[in-house]
């Protein structure tokens, strides 16, 4: 069975609890925190800093999955790799030279994603996939939480699926925007295995009982997934 991993999505966490709601979070069984920047300019909104991520770092072992949606991030990378991060995606529409964008975030030490826009297709990736640790497929135009899953992603997730497969390379496959326990094995049936999610899970009276939740139903995707050999 193919590990599911949960990255909860901090855009959504309280502002003025953030160290509370980490915290809240890694003990709920969490492995990664997704941490989106936001520029103003590659998506309509503002988020967080390096500033955050330094300062959560010590406050948390979890492995700080941080989301550039930055227009210029190639500017960046030296600064986020050193305030704490531990994979850092970039988008495939925002950098020029994504390979070597790519080589820079591993001359850092830290592990390298590429995200692609609802819109954009697998295609565009392909001649970089010996370079990428992870890619992340937005399941919502990047740039607010809160938004309602896209369902026809799952097409492209079960396409990249195929290709790394096929290719035996070790690639995470993670989903981000508008999942929920409901939806997450939709997903995982058609092979992601890292779970980004934001409100659904910070916006939940109990966090530790909606990731509970979302992990066993992600899991009930993996078994879905390789019953019916997708
Ligand atoms: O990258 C993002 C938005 O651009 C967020 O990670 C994403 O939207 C998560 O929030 P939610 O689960 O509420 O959709
Ligand atoms: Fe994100």
């Amino acid at each position: 069975m193919s590990k599911i991993i949960i990255s909860p999505s901090i855009l959504s966490a309280d502002p003025a609890n953030l160290e509370r709601d980490v915290r809240l979070v890694e003990e709920a069984g969490a492995e990664y925190l997704h941490i989106d920047i936001m520029d103003g300019h590659f998506v309509p909104n503002l988020s967080y800093s390096a500033n955050v991520i330094r300062a959560l770092r010590k406050k948390s072992n979890l492995i700080f999955d941080v989301h550039l949606m930055l227009q210029d991030a190639d500017k960046f990378i030296d600064e986020f790799a050193e305030a704490g991060s531990d994979i850092i995606t970039v988008h495939q529409e925002a950098v020029p030279n994504l390979k070597e964008t790519l080589k820079n975030i591993h001359s850092f030490g830290k592990k390298a994603g590429v995200s692609l826009k609802p819109g954009t297709p697998v295609d565009m990736i392909l001649n970089v996939l010996d370079l990428t640790d992870v890619v992340l497929l937005m399941t919502v135009e990047p740039g607010f939480g809160g938004q309602s899953y896209l369902h026809q992603v799952d097409k492209k997730i079960s396409e990249l699926y195929k290709i790394i497969n096929n290719q035996n390379l070790n690639i995470g496959i993670e989903v981000d925007g508008g999942i929920t326990e409901e939806n997450v094995n939709r997903p995982v049936r058609a092979g992601a295995n890292i779970i980004v999610s934001g409100s659904a899970i910070f916006n939940s009276n109990n966090i530790k009982d909606t990731i509970n939740k979302m992990r066993k139903k992600a899991e009930q995707g993996v078994q879905e997934r390789e019953i019916n050999n997708f």
